[in-house]
Order: structure tokens, then sequence, then C-alpha cells
């Protein structure tokens, strides 16, 4: 039999070996993407981490949507973000330590943990010359990559102990930006044939500035400061979300901090997570080429409508950077990100393409009520304008879900910590029942 047959046969055979009748799940009470008929995650653990809040339940059953909230041990992001922006300074350094410690630092802490941070970027010479080597044209994957062969450099990388957990998060969250910029330089490098720039991080600047510094050495104050707010703002969000539920599951075996985080790392890169930011620029590409008059409403609803019917775009049927599991009527990442993508655009001369980008989202979410007409509340969800924003700072796209994993690095530790440290911890492990009728083995020769 042919090979290219065998292959065919078999997946023809998986279409009905895959086949599950939609009614059993409901017949079995099955909460299908662990949620409860409400639309709602199912409750499967406790954290004192991040606290994402989208809706309210009224009392006697029934969801009211509400304007989105996420706090971060406590504080509202809002006002973190808002304070660093007032105070003009960077502060993703300062999230990092409330989320990794659960308290804000005083000022001689945040100094001294910046340095700390400062003096971990540098990587093995050896990680570094595995980066050059690592072929590929993903940089989720040779960031997924590099982080198992660190697992290589730690003499320590088995030990689950709360120090050297603490050890190893410091470490990941330093060394993700250098993996990121020299993974892309050499990206550049090799599929453009431009000059490879290895820089070694500097002393004294803030993550948002070295990872500007390795990546492109030339960068402005502003570019430095709007992705610094960047890293903030998707820095964590709360256990359910299905990287640092990943990063939890994997975890409870009692595995090494480089497995679950490069599951981690696999989970973000999936275009209805952290690869959405990716998806949405793409995207926003499309509609400038397909959109003839970009301020026709008619024109955009129709085009929507086509891409919800799968019939145009990449016919999967999704509208990107729309819609969350948690958040309904805003997701507060989101409306921050606009208003710093509308004073971008001015500033750079771009706000033709933001008013568009402004009109496609307003039509998106009115042609999803239209055509789904499933009575759900949707919003733009965080990637609907980072994308935007990396590109009005110069940064490419291969590198936006990089981006948001160089940020959420904290929040998976953070939620590994927890996983690993709380007196009550227990293997994660849900059920699924089987729905196929026993059968009794035949021999191969009477098959
Ligand atoms: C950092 C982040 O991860 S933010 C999310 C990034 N992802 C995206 O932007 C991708 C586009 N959005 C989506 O796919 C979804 O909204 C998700 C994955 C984010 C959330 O999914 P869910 O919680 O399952 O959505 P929800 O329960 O609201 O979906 C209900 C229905 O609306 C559909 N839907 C939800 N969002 C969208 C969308 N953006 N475009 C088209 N249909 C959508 C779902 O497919 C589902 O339809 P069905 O009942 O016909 O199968
Ligand atoms: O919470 C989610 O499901 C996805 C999300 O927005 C995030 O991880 O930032």
């Amino acid at each position: 039999m042919k090979k290219e047959y065998l292959i065919y046969k078999l997946s023809e055979e998986m279409k009905e070996a895959a086949r599950i009748d939609n009614e059993l799940f409901s017949k079995f009470d099955v909460k299908r993407g662990l949620r409860n008929e409400d639309g709602t995650g199912v409750l499967v653990g406790l954290t004192k981490i991040g606290n994402v809040v989208g809706y309210e339940r009224v009392p006697g059953g029934g969801l009211k949507p509400i304007p989105g909230k996420l706090f971060y041990r406590g504080y509202d992001v809002e006002d973190i973000a808002h304070a660093v922006l007032k105070e003009k300074r960077f502060g993703f350094e300062e999230v990092a330590y409330l989320l990794l410690s659960g308290r804000l630092p005083d000022k001689e802490e945040l100094s001294s943990f910046s340095e700390l941070i400062n003096e971990n970027m540098p990587l093995e010479q050896k990680t570094k010359m595995n980066i050059i080597e690592l072929e590929g044209n993903n940089i989720m994957n040779i960031l997924a990559r590099s982080v198992l062969e660190m697992y290589r450099f730690d003499p320590d990388a088995d030990d689950t102990s709360r120090d050297n957990l603490m050890r190893q998060s410091i470490e990941l969250i330093s060394k993700f930006p250098t993996i990121i910029a020299y993974a892309f330089n050499m990206l550049r490098h090799a599929t453009l044939g431009r000059s490879l720039h290895i820089r070694h991080p500097r002393e004294k600047l803030s993550i948002a500035e070295n990872f500007l510094y390795m990546l492109k050495k030339d960068f402005t104050e502003l570019d430095a400061r709007t992705l610094d707010l960047l890293l903030i703002l998707q820095a964590e969000h709360g256990g359910g979300n299905n990287s640092t539920f990943t990063v939890r599951v994997t975890s409870s075996t009692g595995t090494d901090t480089y497995s679950a985080i490069a599951a981690g790392i696999g989970s973000l890169k999936g275009p209805l997570h952290g690869g959405a930011n990716i998806q949405v620029a793409d995207m926003f590409h499309h509609l400038q080429k397909n959109i003839k008059d970009w301020t026709n409403e008619k024109e955009i609803d129709a085009y929507f409508t086509r891409m919800l019917n799968k019939e145009v775009y990449n016919k999967s049927g999704l509208i990107y950077g729309i819609g969350h599991a948690v958040y309904t009527i805003s997701d507060p990442r989101a409306l921050l990100l606009k208003e710093l993508a509308r004073e971008l655009a001015r500033e750079k001369g771009k706000e033709r393409e933001f008013a568009f980008l402004e009109l496609l989202e307003e039509r998106a979410i009115a042609t999803f009520g239209r055509i789904k007409n499933n009575g759900k509340t949707v919003s733009s969800n965080v990637d609907f304008y980072s994308g935007f924003v990396y590109e009005l700072i110069g940064l490419p796209q291969e590198i936006f879900t990089p981006l948001f994993a160089m940020a959420r690095i904290v929040g998976w530790c953070a939620h590994r910590n927890e996983e690993l440290t709380f007196e009550g911890k227990r293997i994660i492990r849900p059920a699924y029942k089987n729905v196929l009728e026993e059968e009794n083995y035949v021999p191969i020769k009477e098959r």
C-alpha cells in the first residue's frame, strides 16, 4: 500500500472514529470546554493571583454582563497602568514583583529586583549558539525549544522546592526577552539576508528598553514606554486561561519548570489564545485590501457576514480579536490599548488606519450579534489592538505572540509556584466518559 494512500485511509477512518454525537454531551452532563451551561468556566481551583471579572450572577439565576475588570493580587490593573503612565516610569518589573510575591515592592526592593533581572538577562553561551542554530520560522517554537534547552544548563532543574522555583522564575522572566530578540534577529538574517546582531543586554535598562535595544538598537522613549505598558497588561489573567491552566495542569504532576513552561508556550501559540494577535494583524491587512471604502459600514457588514459564514478570508468563521470566555461588555486591557493606539496613531500619522480599525471593531460586534443571534454580549479582547500598537512602534508581526509570552511568563511562574506550594494540592486529573461499546478482540488472521 502506498504511504500517501495509507495516510489518506487512516484519516478517512478517523472521521468516524472521532465523531461524537452532540446530544451525548448533554445526556451525560459533560462540561464541554470545561464550561457550564451558561458559558461560565467550571470552577476547578482557588487562586490568590489574578482575578478576571466580566459578569455578575443575578440572584435566582442568570448572568448580568458588566464592564470587565482585571486585578493583579487584588490591585486593579487600570490603577497600576495609570500610575505608571502618570509617573512616566517603567512598571513591568514592579508587576512581576507583585505577582511573584503577592506584595507591592518598596523603592529599594524594586531597585534590587530590577538589578537581579538585569543580571540574569544574558544567556549561556551554548543557549545563544543553540538559538542561532535552531532553524525555523516560528519564534514561539524556537522559544519553547530554548526553554527546554535551559533545563540542560540548570544543575537543579528538577528541584521543586520553593527557593528553587523562585530562582527559576526570575531567570525565565529575565531570559525570555533575550531569547526572543536573538531568535528574531536570526530569523531576519536567515530569511531576509539582513546582518545578524547579537547585542548583549545593557545594565540599568528596564526589560522593555533592553528588549528593544537587543532587537533593533535604536528606539525612542515612547516606544519603550508603550512596550512596557503592553507587558504590564498581558502579564497575568487568572488560572483559567488556557496557557496558565496548561502550566498548572503540567506542574501538578511535579514535573520540572522548563517542561511546564514549554507546555504553556505551546498553548499560547494557538490562534484562539495568544496567537490571535498575529491573526488580527493578518485579518486587518486583508480587510485593508478587500474593503474598498474604509468608511462604508454596509460594505464592512457585508464582508463580516461572509466571514462569519465561512465564505471569505481564512474561512474559519471567526473574527479574530472579538469575544472572550469571561469578559462581556469590555476587556479592560483592550480599552486601555485602544486609547494608546489612538494617541500613537495621531503621532505617527496613522489616523486613517486607526479610524478603520475602530470602525471594524464596532461593525464586527454588531454583525456578530445579528448573525449569531445567541444572546452573547461580545466585545473586543486584548488582541484586537495589541498588534496595531506593536506595528506603530515598529515591531514585526513574527514577535507579536512571543511578546505576549514575554509578559505572561510572569503569570505562568506565579501560578506554577502557587500550584506546587499550596497545602491541599493534588494532581489535576478530570474524567472522560467512554461512549463506545466494548468489542471482542479478533486475531489478525481472521480479519
Ligand atoms: C488572549 C486571549 O486569549 S483573548 C482571545 C483571543 N482569541 C480570539 O480573538 C479568537 C476569536 N475569538 C474566539 O474564538 C472566542 O471568542 C474565544 C475562543 C476567545 C472564546 O470562546 P468561547 O468562550 O467559546 O466563546 P463563546 O462561548 O462566547 O462563543 C459562543 C459562540 O460564538 C462563537 N464565537 C465566539 N467568538 C467568535 C468570534 N470572534 N468570531 C466568530 N464566532 C465567535 C463561538 O464559536 C460560539 O459559536 P457556536 O455556538 O456556533 O459554536
Ligand atoms: O482569559 C482568557 O481566556 C484569555 C485571555 O484573555 C488571556 O489569557 O489573557
